[in-house]
């Protein structure tokens, strides 16, 4: 069992490697803000509740991030491992799944953080923001206020984890491909 999240601002490129990693590692692919989507466009009850955090960049309250999120692990039990992309962003998200994961004897592996520079990720996200249809990538106030919520409640977590040992970050500017394998050399280490 490895229990991998992926960490780095907006824009950083979770999703992307996530999708290669998820295959070569066998890992079982939980994205937040996808499943915040999925429920928002099928108009669910959660999805109501998350859309205007969503669309005005703030976070989504942390009880219903992390009811979803145990939801969402307690449907794949028989997982070799689970890649967490987007959660935990607070401290008390990463309390919260310590605890979850520990009532279940597992524990995160590890903590990868993507890095890269604040003015190439707003133009990776407004760029996005052409083709995904997402409201929360298209207006660059939005996007600020992303940043600063990352930067008042998902940074403090990189102490968080380095505090456990448990943090490795690699260079996020580069090719995806190459990116990929930053990401897996340090897996690979585990
Ligand atoms: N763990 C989380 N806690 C609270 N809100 C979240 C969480 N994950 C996703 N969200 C909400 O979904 C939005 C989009 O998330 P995501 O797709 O991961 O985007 P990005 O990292 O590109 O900003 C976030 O801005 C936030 O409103």
């Amino acid at each position: 069992m490895i229990n991998i999240v992926l960490f780095g601002k907006p824009g950083a490129g979770k999703g992307t490697q996530a999708e290669f990693l998820k295959e070569k590692y066998n890992l079982t692919h939980l994205s937040t803000g996808d499943i915040f989507r999925y429920n928002m466009k099928n108009d669910t009850a959660l999805g109501k509740e998350a859309k205007s955090y969503i669309d005005n960049g703030d976070l989504v309250p942390d009880s219903v991030t992390i009811k979803m999120l145990q939801d969402e692990v307690d449907k794949h039990l028989d997982s070799k491992g689970f890649l967490f992309d987007g959660f935990p962003r607070t401290l008390a998200q990463a309390d919260a799944l310590d605890a979850f994961l520990k009532s279940k004897s597992w524990e995160v592996t590890a903590t990868i953080a993507l890095e890269a520079d604040d003015d190439v990720l707003v133009q990776r996200i407004l760029e996005r923001g052409k083709t995904s249809g997402r409201a929360d990538d298209q207006d660059e106030e939005k996007i600020r206020n992303r940043y600063q919520e990352y930067n008042e409640k998902t940074a403090p977590l990189m102490d968080y984890y380095k505090a456990q040992n448990k943090f490795y970050a690699v260079n996020g500017i580069g090719s995806i491909a190459e990116i990929t394998e930053r990401l897996s050399n340090v897996i690979d280490k585990l």
